[in-house]
């Protein structure tokens, strides 16, 4: 079974917590699109939902394919959000940000009573950090953030490159018109940690570590789906 393929079952499982008249947050990534894609098809069967995209990209799709979108500021209480990652611990802990909308995702996900995650069995890790942890910066001062970052995350024992994500001939830049440093830190033990300290340095405006947020992570592999639950 080829990657695409497991996306897709993870997103059709993810369907099923799907409800009639449901406040609906939607991820961002092409695991995320194929739940889009299955979602279209339920509306366009009679399933009354609103969804708050959390990305320009996502939002583009949404409206080509018919679901009925509402900013978060009409819609401020979600009732459920779902959502790719680049990585899922065995906690539910996440990397996310591979796609840049990390900042949207977070107050997104922050804002639904719960947050399911759907990946193919790829993402799933013992310990966070093989994937880059993206950091979303704000441009002023960047120079002086990156500093501060690898000071940060020195004093935690966590060293390795800081690469300003770029795109085409420039510097990426995020909906919200800000910068990402993709840190290759390798393992980080300690996310919790890090993520509080990383939220302490003014020039970071998130990051993508998603501690104690995901509720349910579905998981898909060549022997089928299964769905793994955050501790209480
Ligand atoms: O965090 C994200 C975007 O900011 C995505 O959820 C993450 O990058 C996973 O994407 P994909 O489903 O394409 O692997």
């Amino acid at each position: 079974m080829d990657a695409r393929q497991m996306k897709i079952n993870a997103a059709q499982a993810a369907l099923g917590h799907v409800e009639d008249g449901m406040r609906l947050g939607i991820g961002t990534g092409s695991t995320a699109e194929e739940f889009v894609r299955l979602l279209a098809e339920k509306v366009a069967g009679g399933l009354r939902v609103e969804g708050v995209p959390t990305s320009e990209r996502t939002a583009r799709l949404c409206v080509e394919l018919g679901v009925p979108l509402k900013s978060l500021d009409e819609l401020p209480e979600l009732d459920l959000t779902i959502d790719g990652a680049d990585e899922v611990d065995g906690q539910l802990c996440l990397i996310k940000g591979g796609g840049g909308a990390l900042l949207r995702e977070k107050i997104v996900a922050s804002a639904s009573a719960r947050m399911l995650v759907i990946a193919d069995e790829s993402k799933l890790v013992e310990t966070l950090g093989a994937f880059a942890l993206p950091i979303e910066v704000n441009p002023f001062g960047q120079a002086s953030t990156r500093i501060a970052i690898e000071k940060t995350a020195s004093r935690l024992g966590l060293t390795g490159e800081l690469k300003l994500r770029q795109s085409g001939d420039g510097i990426f830049t995020t909906d919200g018109g800000h910068y990402i440093f993709d840190a290759s830190f390798g393992r980080i033990p300690d996310a919790e940690a890090l993520s509080r300290e990383l939220n302490a340095i003014p020039g970071v405006v998130e990051h993508g570590l998603f501690i104690n947020m995901a509720a349910l992570a579905i998981i898909a592999g060549p022997a089928g789906a299964r769905t793994l639950q955050a501790k209480k």
